[in-house]
């Protein structure tokens, strides 16, 4: 059955509108911190109070993207009647998001960039290991690698939650093809998109003079408490 936007509560409506105008803000973010070139990657955020999550519509250049043309899918990734025009489709990785949110209930945001650096650890299918308290802090150990998937289905959202299942990391390198991060919400995964970008550059740049030095398991989960625990004001991270 076709959902309709207009058919929903005025709540939902409220609710879905309020994660346009959010999710379109966001995509700001990653132009300004340089993790896209043109119109590659893209952010989404579940909807609250529906079965429903927003993302950005596919190929539009950032500088066109606004609340109005982000489209509203359902949980299996298919685009309710939104209010945009029926051409607009969904982002290119709407399957990937859609099977993240369908597997990690505790997921309210996703995020996928091309940044250079981390593209670049996923291009040798390297992690990136611990060796930085920031990584710690963020990452509570190393990024993992993803399997190679083919973009189209959901192979890559099966590799994601695959991955991440194993991990504390909110960012996942998915092999020969860049990161993806998850958050409680899409500015949690934004901020992993570029904490793990940052990361990506200091070990690079660090093992040009040598090896970098792992940090040890303990204080690494030591620094991983603290950081998700204490840093910050209340609320807020
Ligand atoms: O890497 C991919 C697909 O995985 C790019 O096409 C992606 O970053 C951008 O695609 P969309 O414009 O979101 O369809």
């Amino acid at each position: 059955m076709t959902i309709v936007l207009t058919e929903l509560s005025d709540q939902q409506q409220q609710s879905v509108a309020a994660t346009r105008e959010k999710v379109a803000k966001l995509h700001e973010e990653l132009p300004r911190n340089e993790l896209v070139v043109w119109t590659a990657g893209n952010v989404s955020e579940r909807v609250p109070g529906t079965e429903l999550f927003v993302i950005k519509p596919s190929g539009v250049r950032y500088d066109e993207l606004s609340a109005d043309v982000m489209v509203v899918c359902t949980l299996d990734g298919q685009k309710i009647v939104d209010g945009t025009p029926d051409r607009l489709s969904p982002s290119s990785d709407t399957a990937a998001h859609a099977y993240v949110y369908s597997n990690m209930p505790e997921v309210g945001g996703v995020v996928h960039t091309h940044s250079t650096y981390a593209t670049a650890w996923a291009a040798r299918r390297e992690p990136i290991p611990c060796v930085l308290t920031m990584m710690a802090d963020e990452f509570g150990g190393d990024v993992p690698i993803g399997p190679f998937a083919l973009i189209g289905d959901d192979s890559i959202g099966r590799g994601i939650v695959e991955t991440l299942r194993e991990s504390r990391s909110p960012a996942v390198l998915m092999a020969n093809h860049g990161p993806f991060t998850i958050g409680k919400d899409a500015t949690a995964a934004v901020k992993a998109a570029v904490m793990v970008e940052e990361v990506a550059r200091t070990v690079h740049i660090s093992r040009q003079l040598g090896e970098p030095l792992r940090i040890e398991q303990s204080d690494i989960d030591s620094l991983y408490a603290r950081y998700q625990n204490v840093y910050g004001q209340p609320g807020t991270k």
